[in-house]
């Protein structure tokens, strides 16, 4: 075993240029990191990922943000092949389970046989449904559901069945349990639904509507073995900070921690290196996408890298020389973009740890996303099935 912890951190929606097949997606000309440096003119205080090699690893560096001249890191970008550019599709993957079969869209709303289901269990009128803004779709309906109690059901370019509801008008227990219904109406053909994603929020009015972080994702079972649960099987201890729990439908996960934000989150990153385990830390940093991404906000997704690159310096002090740090995204969400999906993107690859001896060289262009996984499994011995390691590239 090379290293005895290794710590995977998704930077969510970071992405780094369009990928290739960015076409098929009408997402050709973005790129969230290239997008965000424009933004700040030179601005972007970005010194710890600057030292791993965060411009190095693009075609173009990230404006005000130098190619390293020694990469403390090995560097690369992931190229995505599941169906999709969702969370789902981009963490699967990364775990050696590419999402190969397209899950089911509804731009123009979802049926009626589910919407019925959904009243009919419920008790309560559906309104909206079709795709929208999470912040926008609260602002322009959650004032009728608060006189009305109707769910406000929506969608996106991905497929996700979301319902928002006012804590004080719908209890989260039972927002909840409708979304567990909603699930289990979407797990088979003909439709075949990403994600169930609950939406609660709170407030007065109309202008002062916030979501809390009671964000929960129901995701699609995994179709099969993940890395994850390969690690579990060989007695390694796999820990899932944020999302990753609800990703992974709690598959292959040991222990797993909630996230309030992206800070919180990087918390629990400390915390975790003060424990003495064996195995593999996985952690996502959501506010990127949700807050910044989604709302085509290049100012706070900047502040928001900047903020995460602030507790990176921490985290780098206190990396053991046995420990491994991979930071990845799942996909890319380009602020300076139209619309408000994510974006088709390649997305970074910083591997660093304190007992490399030589400069940080490139490990290319990786693909599909399960390189990542491949490498850690293969630092821990254990059987790969999909996706080629680098390990052996890492001095
Ligand atoms: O607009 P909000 O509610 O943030 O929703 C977004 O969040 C979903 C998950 O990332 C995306 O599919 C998009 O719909
Ligand atoms: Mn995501
Ligand atoms: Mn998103």
């Amino acid at each position: 075993m090379k290293y005895k912890r290794i710590f995977g951190i998704v930077l969510d929606s970071v992405g780094t240029g369009a990928a290739p097949d960015a076409a098929k997606f009408g997402d050709v000309g973005s790129d969230t990191l290239g997008h965000v440096g424009d933004f700040y003119d030179g601005k972007l205080a970005i010194p710890n990922l600057q030292k791993l090699g965060i411009s190095n690893l693009r075609d173009q560096p990230i404006k005000g943000v130098a190619p390293a001249e020694k990469p403390l890191a090995y560097f690369g970008k992931m190229q995505e092949v599941s169906a999709g550019k969702d969370s789902m599709d981009g963490h699967w993957e990364m775990m050696g389970l590419p999402v190969k079969h397209a899950l089911a869209l509804f731009p123009d709303g979802f049926p009626d046989e589910i919407i019925d289901k959904l009243k009919a269990f419920s008790g309560r009128d559906v309104i909206v449904n079709k795709p929208y803004s999470g912040t926008d779709v609260i602002h322009d309906y959650g004032e009728e559901q608060m006189k009305t109690g109707a769910l406000i059901v929506y969608t996106s370019g991905d497929s996700v069945l979301q319902i928002a509801a006012h804590e004080d008008v719908i209890p989260l227990t039972e927002l909840y349990k409708i979304c567990d219904y909603a699930r289990s109406l979407v797990n088979e053909p003909p439709y075949v639904v990403g994600r169930i994603i609950a939406r609660p929020y709170v407030g007065p009015d109309k202008d002062h509507f916030t979501r809390t972080a009671n964000r929960k994702d129901f995701t699609l079972e995994p179709t099969g073995k993940t890395d994850m649960d390969r690690l579990q099987d060989a007695g390694y201890e796999v820990i899932g900070i944020g999302k990753i729990n609800d990703i992974f439908s709690g598959h292959g996960i040991t222990r797993g921690f909630h996230n309030e934000s992206n800070h919180d989150g990087m918390d629990h990153v400390f915390n975790n290196m003060k424990d003495d385990f064996t195995g593999f830390s996985f952690t996502n940093l959501v506010d990127f996408d949700a807050m910044y991404g989604h709302r085509r906000n290049p100012k706070g997704f900047g502040a928001a890298l900047m903020e995460f690159d602030q507790q990176l310096g921490e985290v780098l002090a206190n990396l053991k020389d046995d420990d491994l740090l991979l930071i990845t995204a799942d996909h890319g969400n380009d602020p300076g973009f139209r619309g408000t999906d994510h974006t088709r993107e390649f997305v970074p690859l910083l591997a660093y740890s304190p007992s490399f001896t030589q400069v940080g060289q490139s490990l290319g262009i990786r693909s599909p996303f399960s390189d990542f996984g491949a490498t850690i499994l293969d630092n821990f011995g254990v059987k790969n099935v999909v996706g080629t390691s680098f390990l052996d590239e890492l001095k």
